[in-house]
């Protein structure tokens, strides 16, 4: 077990645990006890609908590694849960100290799985894990409590239970855990820190290698001409591509993107990788897209499809869980704009209703990144985009009513264009 981090992180008898049962309401939250204390009876009952009426287990990767933190998770999440029974339910468990940047475990709570003899012997098997931890949940039949009994292997090989505590009702945390981790995991505010990321896999991935080749040769020039630079920014669906071409043919500028072209090859690739590294890809794929912007801005305008605040809102809305009141405050840190990219001028945020959006899409009827897939099925995660795009600051972006017919949106975007860059 993290031995290392819970020195740094404090204790485990120190932390603050969260359920999650239902992403439009507030997790279960409780920490931990060496003695009994009696909880309230609604309290029991939200007890006891998180572990259930047998034994549950609790599975936590717990390391201070990102990137082994980011891989663990990956790994549990698409190999080991797929093989859990079907009786067996499963949520999001998060471990953390409140308040506390980069102190958040994701773990997953496993619920039933005594019914079925043959998933605590697979838990068992992740008790030997380096960097995560199994903790079970047991009633005691006389107090009514349950206890989180943190389990472990002796050098022997025999199972033991390290450590036993009493679980007991914890207040709210001011801002909901899943945003503790979200600077230097979801997002990036300076290259190295996504290069340092994508350098840990460039043994085993040549696209890594080859796109760090690419970030490097790229990086000498990150000033602006003297053409302005405009950002169009959106949901999928919302008339980006559209808008930006009719924009480019009308005033003569260049047409860029982020990801860039040179990294459209390598993006299925990284798209089927863990979180830590899709974000990485993402945001190295702004500075060489930042590259190009300063050649071109030094002979015409600049029209950019997708760019910085992208990769940001996708990043957050994904790592924010539960609710749209979950994401970070207007404000936040999170919002800003990172000191070493380019910044653009202006940027535009096309936004049209849900329905009207659907429609294009199953018009225009092309495949979808799984990301963009799982966008289109969940109302709640469009929500939390488009917000995360609206609290962008410094540039924030300027929202445009994009539902009216293409002409019409090009105009009102050619006079905001006019106000704004004087062009
Ligand atoms: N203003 C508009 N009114 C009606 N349909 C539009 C408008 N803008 C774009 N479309 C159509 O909606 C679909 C999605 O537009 P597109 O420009 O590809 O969006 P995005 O690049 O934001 O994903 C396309 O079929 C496009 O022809
Ligand atoms: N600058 C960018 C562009 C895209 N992205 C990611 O790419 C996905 C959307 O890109 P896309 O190419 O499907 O979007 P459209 O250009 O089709 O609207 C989102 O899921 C974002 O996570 C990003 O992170 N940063």
């Amino acid at each position: 077990m993290g031995t290392r981090v819970l020195s740094r992180l404090g204790p485990w008898c120190s932390r603050v645990f969260a359920v999650e049962c239902d992403p439009n309401s507030d997790p279960v939250y409780f920490s931990l006890s060496k003695k009994p204390q009696t909880a309230h009876c609604s309290e029991r009952q939200a007890f006891e609908n998180i572990f259930g009426g047998a034994k549950s287990y609790s599975l936590h990767v717990c390391t201070d590694e990102r990137f082994k933190r980011a891989m663990l998770y990956e790994e549990l999440k698409s190999k080991f849960i797929p093989t859990l029974p079907r009786g067996c339910r499963v949520l999001d468990v998060f471990s953390f100290i409140p308040d506390v940047k980069n102190s958040l475990f994701r773990g997953f709570l496993v619920k039933g799985a005594a019914d079925f003899p043959e998933t605590a012997s697979i838990l068992d098997e992740l008790v030997r894990r380096s960097g995560v931890s199994v903790c079970t949940y047991v009633q005691e039949e006389d107090s009514q409590q349950w206890w989180q009994h943190m389990r472990s292997k002796a050098e022997d090989g025999t199972e033991v239970t390290v450590d036993k505590y009493c679980v007991v009702p914890a207040e709210a945390p001011q801002h909901h855990p899943s945003t503790l981790n979200l600077i230097g995991n979801d997002v990036f505010y300076n290259v190295w820190d996504a290069y340092k990321v994508m350098e840990q896999c460039k043994e085993k991935m040549t696209e890594a290698y080859e796109l760090l080749e690419l970030v490097g040769q790229n990086l000498a020039q990150n000033k602006g001409g003297r053409f302005p630079i405009i950002a169009i920014e959106g949901l999928d669906g919302t008339g980006k591509t559209t808008l930006t071409r009719s924009l480019t043919a009308a005033l003569n500028a260049s047409l860029l993107r982020s990801p860039p072209e040179c990294l459209s090859p390598w993006r299925p690739r990284f798209d089927s990788e863990p979180a830590l590294l899709r974000r990485a890809f993402y945001a190295l794929g702004n500075y060489i897209t930042a590259s190009q912007i300063a050649t071109a801005s030094q002979h015409a305008p600049v029209i950019v499809d997708r760019y910085w605040h992208s990769t940001a809102a996708y990043g957050i809305a994904t790592a924010v869980s539960g609710r749209v009141e979950n994401l970070p405050s207007p404000g936040s840190e999170v919002y800003r704009w990172p000191g070493d990219l380019l910044r653009p001028d202006l940027v535009l945020l096309l936004t049209v209703n849900p329905e009207e959006r659907m429609r294009r899409l199953d018009l225009r009827g092309e495949e979808k990144t799984r990301e963009e897939a799982e966008l289109e099925a969940n109302q709640l995660f469009r929500t939390k985009v488009e917000q995360a795009y609206k609290r962008a600051e410094d540039p924030a972006c300027v929202v445009v009513d994009a539902s009216p017919p293409p002409d019409q949106v090009l105009q009102q975007v050619l006079l905001l264009i006019k106000d704004k860059c004087h062009l």
